[in-house]
């Protein structure tokens, strides 16, 4: 992980500093379209082709039964189950104060006017399992689908050989009907398109590596596919800290994303060169210790530290990355807080270490990464709904309102229309 100088550097080599490793990639396209078009043309026989070459699948079944996953379920250990069961705790509370409310007005005397709020009916839920079986993420959305009420609940991840008894407590506690053992683009081209084996879902939610996020935004631009949630690819961080922060939290929280994977990014934005070095030498201290130390040396080739010219610098540059995650371990934390414009979730201070959110404090670990934070969440209860609009007028109400619509239709000339509320007061 090299040291970089704000001032030392014009715009152009900033802008490629910040670009993230994914998007420097243009082979997983030809690849991840190859594998839906198959999926789509063949179905279930190239689902369970490339679940072979790419999972590890053993066998030609992929649907994981309840009997299973309750047998697995059994075998977790007491003290990871009572961690599960406080985070889906908090996950829940966090979650269930987010239910909107449903809307009623009288816009006009004789309008009624309402917005109600549904569960989308059957939805996808994709868990990574590549490189590390990620059953937090179970939690993160089938949370949420539940207090929705989404009524199906599709599950796929990668599961090598048998399932995680992690995954599968996560599975029986939450409900889950369907599961199966697929990954990868060809599991999100499973649930998108259907196949003789699963219906079709109506949105597909969740994160995963590249091949899982391109795989989402293609079939999300096909109107035969379905929607998704966000494009939540490769884990990000970036930390803005000062000489006030400890370098051994700063280095801990970067070495937390980088292990994700090799397409991570970490960043750390500091307004002081000797901390700077202070935190790169805590990294080579606490890297030697992970074993996932390949991985990590890998996402750092990728990553870098920037010494800012001020702070406010610091979150101007934030704002145009706009991270997944965004830590501010700074002495003014609560005044550079107000000034955050695009970011997928904050942790503010010395004590807020992103592995909470991404765990058990209750805030949602899906999020969108590659800068699209600037437009959109992360997960929420709203993304497992759909909101309808209904109106009801009586004659009273249309002749109330019957001048207005008949004058904009006329000058859109779209006689039609102004036709259809004219013919009902002759
Ligand atoms: N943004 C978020 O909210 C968020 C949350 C959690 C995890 N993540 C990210 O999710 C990712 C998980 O990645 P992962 O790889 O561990 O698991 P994954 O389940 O996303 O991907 C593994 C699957 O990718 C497919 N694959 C791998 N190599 C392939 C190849 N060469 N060609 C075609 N398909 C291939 C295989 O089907 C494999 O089973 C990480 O990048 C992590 O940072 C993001
Ligand atoms: N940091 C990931 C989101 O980018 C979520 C996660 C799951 N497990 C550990 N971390
Ligand atoms: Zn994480």
């Amino acid at each position: 992980m090299k040291i970089f100088i704000q001032k030392n550097l014009n715009e152009k080599k900033i802008n490629e500093l910040f670009e993230r490793p994914a998007q420097k990639n243009n082979s997983t396209i030809v690849i991840v379209k190859k594998i839906i078009d198959d999926v789509k043309k063949n179905g279930h026989q190239s689902v369970i082709k490339y679940a072979k070459k790419y999972d590890g699948l053993n066998g030609d079944s992929i649907l994981i039964s309840k009997n299973i996953l309750v047998e697995q379920a059994e075998k977790i250990n007491v003290e990871l189950k009572n961690s599960i069961d406080k985070a889906y705790e908090n996950i829940y509370k966090f979650h269930s104060l987010q239910y909107p409310k449903s809307i009623s007005v009288e816009t006009m005397k004789g309008i009624e006017c309402q917005k109600k709020y549904l569960p989308i009916e059957n939805v996808g839920l994709y868990i990574p399992g590549g490189s590390a079986v990620l059953f937090s993420t179970l939690l993160m959305l089938a949370i949420p689908a539940k207090i929705a009420g989404c009524k199906r609940i599709v599950v796929c991840s990668p599961v090598k050989n048998e399932i995680n008894s992690a995954l599968a407590y996560v599975a029986t506690k939450i409900g889950i009907d369907e599961f199966y053992s697929v990954g990868g683009a060809h599991a999100i081209a499973m649930m998108a398109y259907g196949t003789e084996k699963v219906k079709k879902v109506d949105k597909i939610f969740g994160p995963g590596n590249q091949y899982v996020t391109l795989a989402k935004t293609l079939v999300s631009n096909d109107y035969n596919g379905s929607s998704v949630d966000m494009p939540a690819g490769p884990s990000e961080v970036l930390v803005i800290a000062d000489k006030f922060a400890n370098p051994k939290y700063v280095a801990a929280d970067l070495l937390s994303q980088a292990e994700h994977g090799i397409d991570s990014q970490v960043i750390l934005l500091t307004n002081e060169i000797e901390f700077a070095r202070k935190v790169l030498s805590e990294i080579n201290l606490q890297i030697k210790n992970l074993p996932r130390r390949k991985i990590v040396e890998a996402c750092l080739i990728n990553s870098f530290i920037l010494v800012v010219n001020n702070l406010d610098d610091a979150i101007q540059l934030s704002n145009n990355y706009a991270p997944e995650h965004l830590i501010i371990n700074t002495k003014n934390f609560k005044s550079l807080a107000k000034k955050i414009k695009n970011a997928g979730s904050v942790f503010l201070g010395g004590y807020s270490p992103e592995s909470v959110g991404d765990y058990a404090s209750g805030t949602n670990h899906s999020l969108p990464t590659y800068g699209y934070a600037k437009a959109i969440g992360g997960v929420d209860i709203l993304s497992f709904m759909k909101s309808i609009s209904f109106q009801t007028l009586t004659k009273n109400g249309l002749k109330n309102i019957s001048s207005t619509v008949v004058k904009m239709a006329e000058e859109e000339k779209l006689n039609a229309h102004a036709n259809a509320v004219k013919v009902r007061l002759k």
